[in-house]
């Protein structure tokens, strides 16, 4: 069966040619290639423009993969034109006209499909999508996540002491706070304290107070954060760095519920929901003699794991938009649209500094740009630099076993689920437990 019904004479013309020549015709649409298993061979500028995603990017993905919600025409589809709805890079929800057409060779067979999309309307930004859900200030679109705030809420509920693990800068404050809010104690004080921030006798003088006398420059008698948040909420933030001896008496609190204020001999009951955080794992502080394991185990009764930004990259948009909204909102300035070149920098990044430092990067953005486009310049200088992307991130990171354990129990021992949380397939799950021996 022969298609051809024109004729083309003369000597070959390259098909890269051919294309950009055609997608410059097609100015105000994204053009692109795909091939017989719906990857992309080739994607012009204009889809860079509509899309957010790089020529460099998309070359070689599939079409599904790169704008989630994109489907193929149906098998019949009687016409060459539909709309869809696609997922930009930066998460935003846009309504499109594509017009399309299969390629075939000589003897009819299939090549893949020629495509042309051009904007209907934005939808919204990610903030607007339906799977996008909230917990006290919280956001995500991640399943991960998602199963984190549903645990919070469960646990909320419960007296149980609660053990935040989580890089810093992933919200593990805002998660502290989100189980005070939910829990019946809300009415009664939320108080923070960083062990880490104090010498280890002002932390014992903070955390259980002390009487008139009890060492030099008492002069008076200080309510410790254990009798100030009575009826309510303590959180203990880098909990790993407690002292050993301040971890004894803290274990008391926790199985007693009472304690003795430095320098007295009274004890003081404490009706306090004991909610813990550490960047690093208490298991190997155990190890390494610095932790209590009693003390680790009455800790983490409901452990949660708040995963690294980077590994959360759906979020990545949404936070990014989330944050925009809120400068939107002041009036100095107005972004609309993020550069195709900045959001792939954005979404290759790997966030040592998680959610904080993505606050900061459009605080930066907001106080040198201009305009209604966030330009790569608008970034701060190490965006400029050579990044090493999330594809080259190292396979394992450092407690990969513990937050595969941490999975394992979040899901109640649910392989499917458990990967799904961690992005990995079940065969790479397994694989894992197999090396790491969990
Ligand atoms: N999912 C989220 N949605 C919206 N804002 C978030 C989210 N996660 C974190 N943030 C914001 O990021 C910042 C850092 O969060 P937070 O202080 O809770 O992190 P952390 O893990 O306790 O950090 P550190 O360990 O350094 O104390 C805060 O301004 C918080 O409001």
């Amino acid at each position: 069966m022969k298609h051809r019904s024109d004729t083309l004479s003369g000597p070959p013309v390259d098909a890269r040619c051919l294309l950009d020549a055609l997608a410059g015709l097609e100015c105000t649409g994204a053009l692109y290639l795909l091939d017989k298993e719906e990857r992309v061979s080739y994607w012009s500028s204009g889809a860079e423009q509509l899309t957010g995603h790089t020529g460099e990017f998309a070359t070689g993905e599939s079409i599904a993969r790169l704008l989630p919600g994109y489907s193929s025409p149906a098998a019949d589809a009687g016409g060459s034109e539909d709309e869809i709805r696609i997922q930009r890079a930066d998460g935003s929800a846009l309504l499109v006209r594509r017009r399309f057409q299969p390629l075939r060779d000589w003897e009819g067979g299939g090549r893949g499909r020629l495509e042309v999309l051009t904007a209907i309307e934005t939808i919204g930004t990610p903030l607007a999508e339906a799977d996008v859900e909230i917990l006290h200030g919280l956001l995500t679109r991640e399943p991960a996540m998602k199963q984190v705030f549903r645990l919070v809420r469960n646990v909320a509920e419960t007296e149980a002491t609660v053990l935040i693990r989580g890089e810093s800068g992933t919200g593990k404050e805002l998660i502290a706070r989100a189980v005070h809010a939910e829990s019946h104690r809300v009415k009664g004080p939320f108080l923070a304290v960083n062990c880490a921030a104090l010498a280890p006798s002002l932390l014992e003088s903070e955390l259980f107070g002390h009487v008139r006398g009890a060492f030099t420059g008492a002069v008076r008698s200080h309510a410790g954060l254990f009798q100030r948040a009575d009826g309510g909420t303590l959180f203990l933030d880098e909990v790993a760095e407690l002292p050993l001896e301040l971890q004894a008496k803290l274990l008391r609190v926790l199985q007693e519920r009472s304690f003795v204020p430095v320098g007295g001999d009274r004890m003081l009951s404490a009706d306090v929901r004991i909610v813990a955080a550490t960047h690093r794992s208490l298991r190997d502080a155990v190890r390494e003699g610095r932790f209590r394991e009693d003390l680790m185990y009455r800790l983490r009764v409901v452990p949660l794991f708040l995963p690294p930004l980077r590994e959360r990259r759906r979020d990545i948009g949404l936070l990014l938009w989330h944050f925009i909204e809120r400068h939107n909102a002041r009036g100095l300035r107005r972004i609309v649209r993020i550069d195709p070149d900045a959001m792939r920098r954005l979404l290759d990044h790997l966030w040592p500094g998680n959610v904080r430092e993505l606050q900061n990067v459009v605080e930066y953005a907001f106080a040198v740009g201009r305009g209604d486009v966030l330009e790569l310049d608008d970034l701060p200088p190490e965006f400029g630099e050579v990044q090493t992307g999330p594809r080259a991130a190292p396979e394992t990171v450092p407690d990969e076993a513990e937050r595969i354990r941490v999975a394992l129990r979040q899901s109640g021992g649910r392989i499917d689920q458990a990967a799904r949380m961690l992005q990995m397939s079940r065969a790479t799950l397994w694989r894992k437990r197999k090396k790491l021996g969990v």
